[in-house]
């Protein structure tokens, strides 16, 4: 299981993005983008625009993680974009299997997020549609939250559910992940990991990538 670490740019400086995206690029494996509607989250970041300009500004390749009401309709601007992954939520899609193929069409890895409180089973069926599936290890909306370590045991079952289909579908984590709470993921079966303030909090952010890099490794080779 390769690990990778997609260090979020919601604790990056917004007035700096292309330095911040240049800052972990060494180590990063992708850059998470955190889109942000002010209605799906009680929070209100960035979006098309934004993405636009960073895809210019830095080669890490963007995972676009659309936490916004009908990604339905704004989805697919984004995998055209150029993002190499676009992940919307199960919640919010109206049609999230015509979406999902609708992202691969567009060239980019079609990701399905689900919120803590929200089972894996529902989905298992449509996971040869998915190239990620994402669980949510906080409430989305805002960096800085602790780890909910009651979402260890549905890291585990998605990890079962993901290793018994044929197509290989990655799992991430978003939320609260650090050196402290990274091992227990990696051990549950996560191997994609959003880190935030982890990483931008940190005096050396590649060298924050680096470390939960092999945290993760570590733990995930001592299964
Ligand atoms: O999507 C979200 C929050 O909604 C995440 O990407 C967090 O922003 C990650 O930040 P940390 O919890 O790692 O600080």
């Amino acid at each position: 299981m390769a690990i990778q670490i997609s260090p979020s740019i919601l604790s990056a400086d917004f007035a700096h993005l292309a330095d911040e995206a240049a800052a972990v690029s060494p180590s990063a494996d992708w850059l998470h983008v955190d889109v942000m509607d002010g209605h799906f989250v009680p929070n209100l970041t960035l979006g098309l625009p934004v993405v636009e300009s960073l895809l210019k500004a830095t080669d890490t390749p963007l995972d676009c993680h659309l936490m916004i009401e009908e990604p339905d309709r704004w989805a697919p601007a984004y995998a055209e974009a150029g993002a190499g992954s676009v992940t919307i939520h199960a919640k919010a899609a109206a049609a999230p299997v015509r979406t999902l193929r609708e992202i691969r069409r567009l060239g980019a890895r079609a990701g399905l997020a689900l919120n803590p409180a929200e089972p894996v089973e529902p989905y298992a069926d449509i996971v040869g549609e998915m190239d990620m599936l994402l669980l949510m290890t906080v409430e989305p909306g805002f960096g800085g939250q602790s780890f909910l370590d009651v979402v260890l045991p549905k890291i585990r079952r998605a990890r079962e559910i993901l290793d018994t289909r044929e197509a290989s579908v990655w799992l991430q984590v978003d939320g609260g992940v650090s050196a402290e709470t990274i091992e227990r993921a990696a051990e549950a079966g996560a191997d994609v990991f959003v880190a935030g303030s982890a990483v931008y909090g940190a005096q050396d952010p590649a060298q924050a990538v680096d470390r939960l890099r092999a945290l993760a490794a570590g733990a995930a080779g001592a299964e």
